[in-house]
């Protein structure tokens, strides 16, 4: 494709995304090579650069878990989540909103916009409570787990969030949140940016991992358009595991309440953000609430 039809492809995208609000969710398996990280920044912050009020949400799964083993901790996953006792969420906190949260605000600086940091405690922003006990097979029988400081959000108050965009700034934000005791809990990150693309009428909710996108039972083929009833589908028969589940549970939340498409993109090539946004076949999975013609 020449230059020219490049830019036709992309501008009558940029026309309809302008004024609009975008949440992007930086996984944690999306932001191993820095080389990489660096330009979905720079990706965002053109975003920014076109008109759209863009919202980086991130998460950090790995790093938390790679902290917890060099002290000795054995990380258990249910259903996609992390238990978490006490130390664990000092870990989370110490990882997500004094690590992560502070590299990506300096490298959207180093691109040339301004980034604030907030967590879900900040300024009220997610209220949680502590998730009930989760159910778990365990052989032929039942038992019922506790996870720890998980939260479950009940609120958003996503005035914060509309007083930074409106100033210019791109928030970013932890996965952290409160109760209404002022207890903190840490919270899927994409469970976070689900609710918060929901609370703000976002029109996109993109989440970037290190799959091109939802496949099918044995991995060889990406699903590029998903509807709910074929995420349903796939749920129900198993062929979605692991962090694939609150992924697309936040994606079905989403678009059932508003945001016009969800979608789950490698985030581990270049530029695959603008891609999926600006090209007509995109790259990954898009997921909306019935399928559309484009
Ligand atoms: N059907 C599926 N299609 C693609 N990935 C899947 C599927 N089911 C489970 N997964 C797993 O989900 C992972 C992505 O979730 P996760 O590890 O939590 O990523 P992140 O840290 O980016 O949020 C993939 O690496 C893959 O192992
Ligand atoms: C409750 C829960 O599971 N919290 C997550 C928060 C970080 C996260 O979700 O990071 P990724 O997006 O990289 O997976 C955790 O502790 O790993």
């Amino acid at each position: 494709m020449n230059r020219q039809s490049v830019l036709m492809e992309a501008l009558p995208y940029i026309r309809k995304f302008h004024g609009k609000t975008i949440v992007i969710k930086l996984g944690g398996h999306a932001m191993v090579d820095p080389k990489i990280m660096n330009t979905v920044i720079e990706d965002a912050v053109l975003l920014h650069y076109v008109g759209m009020r863009v919202v980086l949400v991130h998460g950090g799964g790995p790093e938390i878990t790679q902290k917890m083993q060099a002290l000795g901790k054995e990380p258990k996953f249910i259903g996609g989540l992390r238990v978490t006792d006490a130390e664990t969420l000092e870990i989370a906190q110490m990882v997500l909103a004094g690590k992560i949260s502070s590299a990506i605000v300096s490298l959207i600086a180093k691109n040339g916009a301004r980034g604030v940091g907030v967590s879900g405690n900040d300024g009220g922003l997610v209220i949680a409570e502590k998730m009930p006990l989760k159910k778990i097979k365990v052989g032929d029988h039942e038992e019922e787990v506790d996870l720890g400081f998980v939260g479950e959000i009940r609120e958003i108050n996503s005035k914060l969030l509309e007083t930074l965009l409106d100033a210019g700034y791109i928030p970013v934000v932890s996965p952290l949140a409160i109760d209404r005791k002022g207890n903190d809990l840490n919270i899927n990150a994409d469970t976070m940016a689900g609710e918060i693309a929901v609370a703000l009428k976002a029109f996109k909710l993109i989440s970037l991992t290190d799959v091109d996108g939802v496949m099918d039972k044995d991995r060889t083929k990406v699903f590029h358009r998903l509807t709910l009833k074929n995420v349903d589908a796939l749920m129900a028969d198993g062929t979605i595991s692991g962090g694939m589940i609150p992924k697309l549970e936040a994606s079905m939340i989403a678009v059932r309440h508003g945001v016009e498409g969800a979608h789950i993109v490698n985030g581990n090539a270049e530029h695959n953000l603008l891609l999926e946004l600006f090209t007509d076949d995109g790259v990954g999975t898009m997921i909306t609430a019935s399928m559309i013609c484009l």
